[in-house]
């Protein structure tokens, strides 16, 4: 059994992969260690024993000690951790310093790569709203971070003295103008993210599929009817990394 492990800035995402699926999922909000060990350890079937354990993780070096030092302890096991090379499974880095490519990013264009040769442009949006865009070729051509959506709010509500934005997950897209402070914000956001994806679409030459993922990826879908959520697709990516480099 394999446990994968996708940990992000403000969420952990998780699954465990036995010879005929998935066994066991689970997410939770949290970034520390703590989140990750008990979301794992409180859902993982009584008595099951990870053989491997791979993890995609946008956290720092200190963290990701904290996560090697919890496996080895709780299962002597020592996690294996995905990074982002220059070429990798048929996809060629677009950075000049590969390695710092965030790895979710990454593991994304190598799973869409697999699936299909066909370009992508693959927006995840979560803490941080990112495009990334892969040609027919499994060239990646670069892409985009903004601020995802709350992290937009609370710059909004950190940085005025009168402007409070709504909490909790945006419900809808709204375009159009707003009558209220709340709503203004929530508009301008919408406008945001909808321009944000327009533009990635329109920087490849050929048509490209449309992948979303992340917290607010249902919302995305709702405005563009040809994108396709594929949530686990860090974690699928995470597989096809694992592959490619072990040979297993
Ligand atoms: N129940 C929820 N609680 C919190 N945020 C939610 C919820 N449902 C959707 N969201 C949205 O999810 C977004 C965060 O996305 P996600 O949970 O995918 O973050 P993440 O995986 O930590 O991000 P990243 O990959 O950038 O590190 C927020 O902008 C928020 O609007
Ligand atoms: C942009 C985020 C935060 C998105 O999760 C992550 O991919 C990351 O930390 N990236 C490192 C910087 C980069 O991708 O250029």
């Amino acid at each position: 059994m394999i446990l994968e492990i996708d940990w992000g800035n403000s969420r952990i995402k998780w699954r465990l992969q036995g010879e005929s699926g998935t066994l066991a999922a689970g997410a939770d909000a949290g970034k520390d260690l703590e989140t990750v060990s008990s979301s794992v350890q409180d859902a993982l079937p009584a008595g099951v024993v990870p053989d491997t354990v791979r993890v995609a993780s946008v956290r720092p070096a200190a963290d990701e000690a904290r996560l090697v030092q919890w496996a080895q302890s709780q299962w002597r096991l020592t996690p294996w951790f995905a990074r982002s090379l220059a070429e990798c499974a048929g996809v060629v880095s677009a950075y000049s310093r590969p390695g710092r490519l965030g790895v979710d990013r990454w593991l994304a264009l190598l799973a869409a790569r697999q699936v299909s040769r066909e370009a992508a442009v693959i927006v995840q949006a979560g803490t941080a709203l990112t495009a990334d865009l892969l040609d027919e070729r499994g060239v990646h051509r670069g892409g985009y971070i903004a601020p995802g959506w709350q992290t937009m709010r609370r710059a909004l509500d950190v940085g005025t003295a009168r402007v409070r934005s709504l909490q909790g997950p945006p419900e809808r897209l709204q375009l159009a103008p707003a009558n209220n402070t709340e709503g203004a914000v929530e508009a301008a956001l919408s406008a945001m993210v909808v321009g944000f994806v327009q533009n990635a679409c329109q920087q490849l030459e050929r048509s490209s599929r449309l992948i979303v993922a992340g917290g607010d990826a249902g919302l995305i879908g709702t405005h563009f009817s040809q994108a396709r959520l594929w949530q686990e697709i860090v974690l699928d990516g995470l597989a096809v990394a694992y592959r490619a480099e072990t040979g297993a």
